[in-house]
């Protein structure tokens, strides 16, 4: 993906002007975008020792990572326009129920990362499980990081979402955006978000798909599946395809869990 047209424009001007492309490189990865896309506009103005950063090997193996992990049951649902995976039976029955009564506990209305004035944007209320004294918990997280073949300490505390009837999460990516005060926010202590893994701890509910319009896909609830998919390509620039909508219940509740990996580990 090639830098929006304003930021293209403001590094054209900027080498006009006879700033270096060294002063200019780390002023975009600060505002989140990836090296490979930095290197496409500054190219040949780049130092030679600066033309190969580690980061392209770093994305590349983190966009491998769950392939390496020797996982039973990985399913590719789509891999070009994005890597987007399902395991079946990552839970059985028994944890899902101990979840969900454990999330039922204390719940808080669900936040949103980015900015936008509708009210409706995301209706459920989250559980925060790493609260809980409850052993599952670390062993749940144990899972998920082996999965996901990722050390422990890139990973966001892990949540539940819970969905009444009419309540939804609607279209959003789970990057933060790049170059907006979202990005700088969120992304200033750990990074950018990487992997997302979620569980659907019931199917007996209606509604509730979590839809991909850009890969024309609808995944409905299936208790104890788990749908990973990575947030960046693999040079590390965020993918759009990744696009997602929990759609409204219609009958019953949802609920899900969910865990986000970051590009930047716990010091
Ligand atoms: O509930 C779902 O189906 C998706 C949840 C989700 O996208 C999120 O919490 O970021
Ligand atoms: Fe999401």
């Amino acid at each position: 993906m090639a830098l929006p047209v304003k930021w293209h424009q403001w590094v054209l001007d900027n080498l006009m002007r006879g700033v270096s492309a060294s002063t200019l490189l780390p002023i975009l990865l600060e505002n989140g975008f990836a090296f490979e896309q930095c290197r496409r506009v500054l190219g040949r103005h780049l130092p030679e020792s600066e033309r190969h950063l580690k980061d392209a090997v770093f994305y590349r193996k983190l966009a491998e990572a769950p392939l390496r992990a020797g996982n039973v049951g990985l399913e590719a649902l789509e891999s070009e326009k994005a890597q987007l995976f399902r395991i079946q039976q990552f839970l059985s029955a028994d944890e899902c129920q101990h979840l969900m009564r454990l999330t039922e506990h204390k719940l808080r209305p669900s936040e949103l990362a980015s900015t936008t004035s509708d009210r409706y944007f995301r209706t459920s209320s989250t559980g925060d499980l790493e609260n809980y004294d409850d052993p599952f918990i670390g062993e749940l997280n144990q899972r998920i990081a082996q999965t996901l073949g990722l050390d422990h300490s890139y990973g966001e505390p892990i949540q539940a979402q819970r969905y009444l009837q009419g309540q939804q999460f609607k279209a959003h990516t789970d990057y933060f955006e790049p170059a907006t005060d979202e990005y700088a926010h969120h992304a200033k202590q750990r990074g950018q978000r990487s992997w997302t893994l979620m569980i659907y701890l019931n199917q007996d509910c209606g509604g509730g798909e979590t839809e991909f319009p850009r890969l024309s896909l609808s995944v409905v609830p299936l208790q104890g599946m788990a749908l990973l998919w990575n947030n960046l390509d693999a040079d590390g620039v965020v993918n759009g395809n990744t696009l997602h909508h929990a759609h409204p219940v219609s009958d019953g509740r949802k609920y899900v869990i969910t865990k986000w990996f970051r590009d930047q580990a716990y010091e």
